[in-house]
């Protein structure tokens, strides 16, 4: 029995032993891992999670946590348990990834399965052959002047929509979710740019449309991919949030096959009839190339086609004008410097058209907004153009709220960026900017706009797969801030919590609330 005891206290004093050597052994480790860093000046990392620890304490404001690190070193490594993400801002580097060594950084397989319930084989989520023939094909629909003119109507009429229901609303001192009005004007505009049909979600009553929920609903669900490891078990089951995805992709496809099916048998009959009225909604035009027999453009490419353009310019333009009106809300001198450059606009353009402008009275809402359209009625294409500190907000408003904040490219091969830093296969790079304050102005010289390289003001992307619709997005938030600043004012409402959503698109988390107030 003494024998015994003492033996099973000599294996557990073994066991203990072990468990000590192993535990100092690990100290030790960990010790020699972050003493190692003591004098480095990028992230600090842990064995094994590498970062995964201060990312995840800095999860709600990753945009903030990377521009700091960028700011200071201009590359970061970031290492992660299963891969590793580099963050580049200097140029040079950028250029390399999206230009010089293009071929080497494709969205790749990782990204496609995630997006390919949504957006099938469309223009964001292919790679090679598939994504050039594309391209070529969007870009000549994208430098159509059919389209800009057909895109400028709607634009203006769907922001007259918005100033209309902004002109109720500070007539009663409600307040409105600027936001989601925006959300709602470039879903309902982007279907009828790339339907060609109204879905009317921009009303006073705010109303549910299937198709507008389903879209949502898929767009969080696809986003979620990217950080959760289960997502393939939930879609081979078919259960949670991958079986909702399944359902929301009924509803939108339904919705899309039914427009296409509308759109076709409306071109026959037209043909049949002789009347050759040209519809200038992309579906339109990309069935008409769908005729020629070569195209291979079948309904799901047609489907996956109106569907990208539906992904692409939704969101991205919806919430960089809610940055835009918080950024200008909240600096006085840029609110009335932009109020000043739109009043003379105003004039010069009245005088231009040969046009008297109404007289009105701010406490006549009817006045009020007919004083609004026949101000839009001088908004085109060309005289937006002139409006150097609206399009230099703007784009410092892009600077430091990227839409896109993260946009990650697989590495193909080991390699070297011009800085000298070294990335390996199988991991990721993303680039981003390295903003600090608000200030038009860098944007301005002798009141004239400057451009920047792509490869330092990367919004848009840069290089071979720079976003095709910068112009068109420009347009939109031009002839909409041009009308909501020249006419409202804008003031938070107290306490509104502003802080983005780190999704993939960079939204307010708690939407914009606010009151507009009327300017004479
Ligand atoms: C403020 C508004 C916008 C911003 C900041 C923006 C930004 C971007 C960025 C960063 C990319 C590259 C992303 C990627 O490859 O995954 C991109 C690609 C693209 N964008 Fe935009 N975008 C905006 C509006 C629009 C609009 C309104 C449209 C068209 C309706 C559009 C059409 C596209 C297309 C087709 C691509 C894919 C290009 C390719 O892969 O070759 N974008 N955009």
């Amino acid at each position: 029995m003494e024998k015994e005891m003492g033996v099973s206290l000599l294996s557990s004093d073994g066991y203990n032993m072990r468990i000590s050597m192993i535990a100092c052994l690990a100290l030790t480790w960990i010790f020699i891992h972050r003493w190692n860093q003591r004098n480095k000046k990028g992230l600090k990392t842990w064995p094994i999670v590498g970062a995964a620890i201060e990312q995840l304490i800095n999860y709600d404001r990753m945009h903030d946590w990377i521009v700091e690190y960028l700011s200071k070193l201009g590359t970061i490594v970031v290492p992660m348990p299963f891969t590793t993400y580099t963050y580049i801002a200097n140029p040079a580097n950028v250029e390399h990834v999206l230009k010089t060594n293009f071929a080497n950084y494709p969205k790749g397989e990782t990204y496609h399965s995630y997006m390919e319930a949504l957006l099938g084989e469309g223009i964001f989520n292919v790679d090679g052959e598939l994504w050039r023939k594309q391209r070529k094909t969007d870009s000549f629909e994208f430098a159509s002047k059919n389209l800009r003119d057909f895109s400028t109507r709607v634009f203006r009429e769907y922001s007259l929509k918005l100033s209309s229901i902004l002109s109720h609303a500070s007539f009663h001192n409600q307040v409105v979710d600027m936001q989601e009005l925006f959300m709602r004007m470039t879903l309902d505009s982007i279907c009828k740019v790339g339907f060609g049909v109204e879905i009317g979600t921009l009303a006073p009553n705010l109303p549910d449309n299937c198709f507008a929920k389903a879209f949502d609903n898929a767009n969080i669900i696809v986003t979620l991919c990217f950080i959760d490891p289960l997502w393939k078990i939930k879609k081979f089951l078919n259960v949670g949030s991958e079986a909702l995805l399944d359902m929301s992709i009924k509803i939108i496809d339904d919705f899309t096959y039914s427009v296409i099916y509308i759109r076709k048998t409306e071109m026959e009959e037209a043909r049949k009839n002789n009347n050759n009225k040209e519809k200038h909604d992309i579906l339109s035009r990309f069935i008409e190339l769908g005729e020629d027999p070569e195209s291979n453009l079948t309904d799901k490419s047609l489907r996956d086609v109106v569907l990208n353009f539906v992904r692409a310019g939704r969101d991205t333009t919806a919430t960089t004008l809610s940055w835009a009106i918080y950024m200008i809300m909240t600096h006085n001198h840029v609110a009335e410097k932009l109020y000043l450059e739109l009043k003379t606009f105003e004039e010069d353009r009245a005088k231009e058209e040969n046009v008297t402008l109404l007289q009105f009275d701010l406490d006549d809402l009817e006045s009020f907004i007919q004083r609004t359209v026949q101000y839009a009625g001088l908004l085109t294409y060309y005289s937006l153009g002139k409006l150097y500190y609206l399009h230099a907000g703007i784009t410092e408003t892009l600077r430091l709220y990227p839409a896109v904040p993260q946009d990650p490219k697989g590495i193909l091969e080991d390699d070297v960026l011009p800085d000298g830093t070294k990335v390996k296969a199988g991991g990721m790079v993303t680039y981003g900017p390295d903003a600090a304050s608000f200030n038009p102005e860098r944007w301005l010289k002798d009141g004239f706009f400057q451009k920047a390289s792509p490869f330092k003001f990367t919004a848009f992307q840069a290089g071979p797969r720079i976003c095709l619709g910068k112009d068109s997005a420009y347009l939109q938030m031009k002839m909409t801030l041009v009308i909501l600043c020249r006419f409202f004012k804008f003031d938070l409402v107290p306490n509104h919590p502003v802080q983005y959503r780190m999704m993939t698109i960079l939204s307010m988390a708690h939407g914009l609330k606010l009151r507009a107030s009327r300017r004479s």
